[in-house]
């Protein structure tokens, strides 16, 4: 396929024509399984996958393939806490970077970092591509003077919220810069934005406060770090990534394929939010039982996330109202969500705990009742009910045994699923789901199997007793 021997895969309607003319132009073609086999046809199918990555993740997610990459102190910090950040890693290192951005078709920003550091974003190579450069800012308030207005090497876009200073927008705008207004400017409309101008590959250079929101949207297939040996300190000093909600250390995200490389002095971490597709999982940070890869035979596993899948009851938002008995009162929610959610603060002698439950019970979806229920807990973690932690998946058990009690047509779609896997493919959750990478705890769909059982011995005990002959003496 290239000119440097590297081999690439054949597919049918290739056959012939084109390698013939490839070879003809002087290209050498080795073609997998007739000039290369064994191990090193293997090998190099690998070395195609990786090269075809921005494309097999494009086609597949249908979004550029994004790549976030930081560079932070051996404690975590990609700046002091004035925000001073160059440098911290080291010349090779940011040579990397350049290469990367080179091979970019957009590299993305964040406000406050055009604020703060003024970046150039080019990929500084003698007339070599550099990326289109993408500053995602909500307010506008952004310097008239920047090198980022400068488009004579490569142009800028600015992508905004409707109406935000139109002022500055027309100076922008008369300097070159291109202006892309939002209702809301979210990381997941930046990313349909950029796979409508065909972009295959992003590259985030921002700080922790857009890269969370980006990861959370799931718009971040690959993250590198350059971590450098050095300690900067200081508690308000920036890190990589923001605000991700998560409470406990089973909800972090888990990279796959991860690799280690020396560069100079620091050590480049990358690996991937998402499985490549086509390739093999490897993860080998992995320590808990990967639940859901236990099956190799596809067709036994069922996957359930949204409420409108053909197994959308399985889903804890399902709109199926259970009433649930506390404190010898028999208590009315509007899904099992709500319910849940509102277990958080039960019980509690708190008149804010009080409040939250009852917040949650009144939410007029599911959605809200989680999102709440999630906030309450990050904000006042103090007030959740003791032993949260522990109680929660037998609170949600009972839940679901009311839930497909209460409902015998769910009842009779779980002992539908006879021995099938169930998996709750939530790519946010790897504690009731299985995460963006499918190797969360899938605790919801082990709970639904746990109650399928249940159920399936019920039914057994039935025909047993049907079928013993009753005594007509
Ligand atoms: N070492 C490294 O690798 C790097 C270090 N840095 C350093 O990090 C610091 C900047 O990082 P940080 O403060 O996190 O800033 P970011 O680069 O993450 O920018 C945050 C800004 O992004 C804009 N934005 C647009 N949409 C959203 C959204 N949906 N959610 C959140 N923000 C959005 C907002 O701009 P607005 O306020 O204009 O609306 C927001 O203030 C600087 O000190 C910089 O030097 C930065 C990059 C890399
Ligand atoms: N500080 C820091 C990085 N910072 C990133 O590089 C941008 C500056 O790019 P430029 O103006 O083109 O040189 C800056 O705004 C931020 O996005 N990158 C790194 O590889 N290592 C570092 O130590």
């Amino acid at each position: 396929m290239v000119d440097h021997g590297m081999p690439c895969v054949r597919r049918k309607h290739f056959r012939g024509k084109a390698i013939t003319a490839l070879r003809k132009a002087g290209i050498i073609v080795d073609v997998l399984g007739e000039d290369t086999v064994g191990d090193r046809a293997q090998e190099a199918l690998e070395a195609c996958q990786y090269v075809n990555i921005p494309l097999l993740y494009t086609a597949t997610h249908q979004l550029p393939f994004s790549v976030l990459k930081y560079a932070m102190t051996l404690d975590g910090k990609i700046a002091t806490s004035t925000g001073h950040s160059s440098w911290v890693s080291s010349k090779l290192s940011r040579q990397r970077v350049l290469e990367t951005r080179g091979r970019s078709n957009a590299v993305i920003v964040g406000g406050n970092t055009v604020r703060r550091d003024d970046p150039r974003l080019t990929a500084r190579q003698e007339n070599c591509h550099s990326p289109v450069r993408i500053v995602m800012s909500r307010g506008l308030d952004l310097p008239e003077e920047a090198n980022l207005w400068d488009v004579s090497i490569t142009p800028t876009i600015v992508m905004t919220q409707r109406g935000a200073r139109n002022d500055l927008q027309k100076k922008l705008a008369s300097k070159g810069v291109e202006i892309v207004e939002f209702d809301f400017l979210t990381p997941r409309d930046v990313m349909n934005y950029c796979y409508d101008c065909g972009f295959l590959s992003v590259l985030w250079e921002c700080g922790g406060t857009l890269s969370a929101p980006a990861i959370s949207a799931g718009v971040i297939h690959k993250v590198m770090a350059f971590v450098a040996p050095k300690i900067i300190g200081g508690v308000r000093a920036p890190s990589p990534v923001g605000e991700l909600g998560f409470l406990e250390m089973t909800q972090a995200l888990k990279l796959s394929n991860v690799s280690y490389e020396q560069v100079g002095p620091d050590l480049l971490i990358s690996g991937y939010l998402y499985p490549i597709p086509g390739m093999q999982v490897d993860a080998p940070m992995w320590e808990e039982a990967p639940y859901v890869t236990g099956s190799n035979d596809e067709k036994s596993v069922i996957y359930f996330h949204k409420t409108w899948g053909f197994f959308g009851a399985f889903s804890t938002f399902s709109p199926h109202p259970v009433s649930m008995e506390n404190d010898g009162k028999r208590i009315s929610w509007h899904s099992v969500e709500h319910y849940y959610q509102a277990q958080k603060f039960n019980g509690v002698k708190d008149r804010m705990a009080e409040k939250f439950a009852k917040d949650i019970q009144a939410a007029d979806c599911p959605e809200k009742a989680a999102w709440l229920g999630k906030n309450f807990a990050r904000q006042h973690p103090d007030l959740l009910q003791p032993d949260w932690q522990q109680r929660r998946t037998g609170i949600m058990y009972e839940a679901l045994a009311k839930k497909f009690s209460l409902y015998p047509d769910l009842r009779n779609l779980l002992l539908s699923t006879n021995s099938r896997l169930l998996v709750n493919s939530s790519p946010f959750d790897v504690y009731w789901g299985c995460g963006r990478n499918g190797m969360g705890l899938n605790q919801l769909g082990k709970l639904l199997m746990k109650l399928r059982a249940e159920f399936e011995a019920v039914e057994i005990v039935k025909l047993h007793k049907s079928s013993i002959p009753k005594y007509s003496g």
